[in-house]
C-alpha cells in the first residue's frame, strides 16, 4: 500500500489544564477528499492548527509527505504542500481580488507579473473570475469564502486543510460550493475539510473521522460514522443514542 501522505502519531495538544487534542493518531491516503468533524469544542481547528504548523503539539508525531514535520512552522508545511484555510476570511479589503490572490502565489512565482496572472488562473478554477478587480471588502460571504480557497490554491497545494468553508453560506450557495471542491480534488489536491455542513460532507467526503472532546471517537465513510451511536450521543448528548433507537423500533 502507498504510504499516507499525512500521518499524525499520538498527538496531544492543551492549553492549560484543557486538554484539547488528546492521542490522535491518524492517516490520510493522497488523492481523497475526507473529513474531520465533531460538535463545537470538540479539538477541530486546534488538530488543523497542529497539522499546519501553527501549534506545535505536546506529545506526537506529524508526517507529511514521508518528513517529520513535527514543529515546522506554517510558511514551510506550505512550501512543502501542504496549505490551510481559515475560518474567519480576513483578506486585505483594500486590495483587488487578484492582489488578494496574488500573495498567496508568491510562494513560488518569483515576480509579481507571474503572481497576478497564476492568480487570474486560480479566480477561474472557484468561479471568482468575473471578480478580479473589485476590492476583495467588497464580496459577500460566499465570495470571500471563495477567495480564501483562492488563496489558499495559490500556493499549489498537494495538501488543502479547509476549515469550514461552507459555513455561513445559504443552501444555494453551498450547493453552488461543493462542486467548486470537488473539482479542486479531481485537480489532483488531497483535502482534508472541517465541517458542519453534514448533507456536503455525506456528498464530498470518502472518508470521515469524528472528534469528541479532543479524541478521535470514530472514523469511516459518512454513511457508517453517522449511524455510529458515539457518534449520536457525542452530538445529542448522553441517551440518544438508545432513545432513537427504541424510536425507530418496530412496534
Ligand atoms: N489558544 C487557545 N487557548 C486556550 N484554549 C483554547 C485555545 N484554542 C482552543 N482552545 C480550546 O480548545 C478546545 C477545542 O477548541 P477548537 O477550536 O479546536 O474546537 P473546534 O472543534 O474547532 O470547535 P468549533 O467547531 O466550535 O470551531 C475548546 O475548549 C477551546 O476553547
Amino acid at each position: 500500500m502507498a504510504s499516507p501522505l499525512l500521518r499524525l502519531e499520538g498527538v496531544s495538544k492543551s492549553f492549560g489544564g484543557l486538554v484539547a487534542v488528546r492521542d490522535v493518531s491518524l492517516e490520510l491516503a493522497e488523492g481523497r477528499i475526507a473529513a474531520l468533524i465533531g460538535p463545537n469544542g470538540a479539538g477541530k481547528t486546534t488538530l488543523f492548527a497542529l497539522m499546519s504548523g501553527f501549534l506545535r503539539p505536546d506529545t506526537g508525531r506529524i508526517v507529511f509527505a514521508g518528513e517529520d514535520i513535527t514543529g515546522v512552522p506554517p510558511h514551510l508545511n506550505a512550501r512543502r504542500g501542504m496549505t490551510r484555510t481559515f475560518q474567519i476570511v480576513q483578506p486585505f479589503a483594500a486590495q483587488t481580488v487578484r492582489e488578494n490572490i496574488a500573495v498567496g502565489a508568491h510562494l513560488h512565482c518569483a515576480g509579481r507579473r507571474e503572481a497576478l496572472a497564476e492568480a487570474e488562473r486560480v479566480a477561474q478554477r472557484v468561479g471568482l473570475a468575473p471578480q478580479l478587480d473589485k476590492p476583495a471588502g467588497d464580496l459577500t460571504v460566499a465570495g470571500r469564502k471563495r477567495l480564501e480557497l483562492a488563496r489558499a490554491l495559490a500556493t499549489r497545494p498537494r495538501l488543502l486543510l479547509l476549515d469550514e468553508v461552507l459555513a455561513g453560506l445559504n443552501p444555494q450557495e453551498v450547493a453552488e460550493m461543493v462542486p467548486v471542491v470537488r473539482s479542486i480534488a479531481d485537480g489532483g489536491v488531497t483535502v482534508l475539510m472541517i465541517e458542519h455542513v453534514m448533507q456536503a460532507v455525506m456528498h464530498l467526503a470518502s472518508h470521515v473521522w469524528v472528534l469528541s472532546q479532543g479524541e478521535l471517537i470514530a472514523a469511516g465513510s459518512p454513511g457508517e460514522v453517522t449511524r455510529d451511536p458515539r457518534v449520536i450521543e457525542a452530538y445529542l448528548g448522553h441517551g440518544t443514542a438508545q432513545r432513537l433507537g427504541r424510536l425507530v423500533e418496530p412496534a
